[in-house]
This record gives C-alpha cells, sequence and structure tokens, in this order.
C-alpha cells in the first residue's frame, strides 16, 4: 500500500522568553493510502502541534525541523510536495483544504463571524469546483439546512464542530486531518461524525484522527500511534493493539477506559520544558530499569512498533 504522507525525524520547539517547548520530538511515521490512523495520547502531548505542523499552521516562535513528504495526492499531479519547507503562499493555494484538509480541535475560532454556514459551505465548493451542494454536505455530518442558515455564534459547540468537519470536507481532500473531530457530540452523533470518516478511507481517502477517544479510535481505526510527551511510542495495527498493546504506556491508557478496569494512568507526563534523554515514561513505568536511560526508537524503515526495552507484546498478535 502506498504512503501518502512520510514524516521523518520530525521536530517542533517553541522558543519561549526564558525556555524552550520540545512539543514534537524526533517522529518517525507512513500514513498509507486508504487507512485510517488513529493518534492518541494524554493532553499536551504535540498531537495538534504535530498536526499543525503538516498544515504549515505553526505560530512564529516555532522551530521545525525534519521531514514530511506528502505524496500523490494531487489530481494534476505535479509530484510530491516537502510540508515542512513549504512556502506559506504554496500552503494556501495548493495544499491546505485541496491535498490535506483539516478539522481543526477548536471550531469556534476557525470559523469565519460574519458569514452563515451555509455562506462559508458554498463559497469552499465553489472555490474547488464541486458539484455537491451544501445541504447534501450537511446532511453528511449530521446538521439540518436549517443549521446553515446560522451564524457561528448562533451554532452550539457540537453544531459549530459539525460544520467545521463539512468545511473540510467540502474542497474533498485525499489527505484529511481531523483533530478531535467528537468533541462536544452526543454518543449517536459521535458514531455518525466516525463512519463517515470511515466511509472515505473505504472509498479511497486517507484519514488520520487525533483523538482522547480509544472508543472512537476502535470502531474506526486501521492503526493507531500513540504519543507521549512528544513522541511516538507505539504504532501498531488497531487489531493487535486493542488486544494486547505493547507499551507499558498505551497499556495504562486502555486500561484506565470505564470499560475496562478505570484505573487512571498513575503520576503525570514530565514537563515538554524538560525532558529526559532517556524514555520520558520511565519514572511512570512500573517495569523501567537502567536500560531505560536510553531513549528507545519505533524501527525506522516501517515507523511501526513500540519503542521500549521491555515491552508487553513481542511477537506481532495475528
Ligand atoms: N505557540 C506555542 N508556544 C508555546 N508552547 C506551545 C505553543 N503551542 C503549543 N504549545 C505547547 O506544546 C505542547 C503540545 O501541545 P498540543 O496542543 O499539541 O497538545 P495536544 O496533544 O494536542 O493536547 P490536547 O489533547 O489537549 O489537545 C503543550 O505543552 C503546549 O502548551
Ligand atoms: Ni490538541
Amino acid at each position: 500500500m502506498s504512503t501518502v504522507l512520510r514524516i521523518r525525524d520530525l521536530t517542533v520547539r517553541f522558543r519561549l522568553r526564558d525556555t524552550i517547548v520540545q512539543a514534537v520530538s524526533g517522529l518517525d511515521l507512513d500514513v498509507r493510502r486508504g487507512e485510517l490512523l488513529a493518534i492518541v495520547g494524554e493532553s499536551g502531548c504535540g498531537k495538534s502541534v504535530l498536526a499543525h505542523s503538516l498544515m504549515g499552521l505553526l505560530p512564529k516562535n516555532a522551530q521545525v525541523t525534519g521531514s514530511a513528504l506528502l505524496r500523490d495526492t494531487d489530481p494534476a499531479d505535479t509530484g510530491p510536495v516537502e510540508l515542512i519547507s513549504a512556502a506559506p503562499r504554496r500552503f494556501a493555494r495548493g495544499i491546505r483544504g485541496r491535498r490535506i484538509g483539516l478539522v481543526p480541535q477548536s471550531p469556534a475560532t476557525a470559523l469565519t463571524p460574519v458569514r452563515t454556514g451555509r455562506k462559508l459551505l458554498e463559497e469552499t465548493l465553489r472555490v474547488h469546483r464541486r458539484t455537491t451542494d451544501a445541504d447534501t454536505l450537511a446532511a453528511d455530518v449530521g446538521l439540518a439546512p436549517a443549521d446553515l442558515d446560522r451564524y457561528p455564534f448562533e451554532l452550539s459547540g457540537g453544531m459549530a464542530q459539525r460544520l467545521t468537519t463539512a468545511l473540510a470536507l467540502a474542497p474533498d481532500p485525499p489527505l484529511l486531518i481531523a483533530d478531535e473531530p467528537t468533541t462536544g457530540l452526543d454518543r449517536p452523533l459521535v458514531d455518525h461524525t466516525l463512519d463517515l470518516l470511515r466511509r472515505r478511507c473505504d472509498t479511497g481517502g486517507t484519514v488520520v484522527v487525533i483523538t482522547h477517544d480509544l472508543t472512537a479510535a476502535e470502531r474506526v481505526a486501521d492503526r493507531v500511534a500513540v504519543m507521549y510527551a512528544s513522541r511516538l511510542v507505539e504504532h501498531r495495527p488497531a487489531d493487535a493493539f486493542f488486544a494486547s498493546p505493547s507499551h507499558p504506556y498505551a497499556a495504562a491508557l486502555l486500561d484506565a477506559l470505564p470499560t475496562r478496569s478505570f484505573n487512571p494512568v498513575p503520576g503525570h507526563p514530565p514537563m515538554l520544558t524538560a525532558l529526559p534523554d532517556g524514555c520520558a515514561f520511565a519514572p511512570r513505568c512500573p517495569a523501567a530499569n537502567s536500560d531505560c536511560a536510553r531513549r528507545p526508537d519505533l524501527d525506522p524503515d516501517t515507523t511501526e512498533g513500540v519503542a521500549c526495552h521491555h515491552p508487553l507484546v513481542t511477537e506481532e498478535v495475528g
């Protein structure tokens, strides 16, 4: 299966007055065409910063190194694009929206306040020469036609969330990154949104879902990547991951689910201003030993597996 996005050694740091925040560290990740990849991890581990770095949306105090090669997503076939060094203009004209769509984490700030949902959607459909109409797209995300005639400030959080999803889908991007697309939705609408994203993959699209909701990931993901304190610690096929997570952090995260043992992960993640050289989970890890002073890595060729010196699963299941 072809790789739509090949991320290598991606690092994002924020320079603050007297310190540096290490939001993404040496991240390697292949996103394959036609698959739904779920990126999971606790609040503040770097998920949204990763998404923003791929969309050319980082603020000025960000320093980015590494590479993220986007391939095979252009109907006009202008070749691969290196996202990390792409100029802001190129992002605005040919990449953002058209080749990669983003459902942003904060819908309220992403919506233009002076236009109704219908105006925003119709304009996006027109710019991208789509034949679909706004009502059809609204129905896809579970919005009624009347909801489109409201201004963003008249929408509930969940409605605004669905409108931003419809806006991201309007250009029909080959790669969609959805950052917490189900926040504020009731369970039936959560499932509706997830199934919509799943269908995109089943018809050749590629979707990356960033979520806190492991139950959501279990419902739709082909693959799961677990982020901890700016790094990826596990990346495996979803079936194998949910049957038996391999990184002690991933196991603890799954164990915290109400449907499992409902035990919160003990302790706290490290400050991103003072990350250790070795495994960042070691201080919280029941199995930590002297090996953990050395940083464990995923397989750099496949970007899969587990970054741990004492994984719970050493052989792939199934
Ligand atoms: N502009 C910025 N300047 C400094 N630090 C930042 C900036 N933007 C994000 N950060 C920091 O980067 C880290 C990662 O943030 P990010 O938003 O990616 O987390 P997240 O995993 O998406 O969390 P959540 O699940 O809560 O959305 C956090 O410590 C955050 O405070
Ligand atoms: Ni986030």
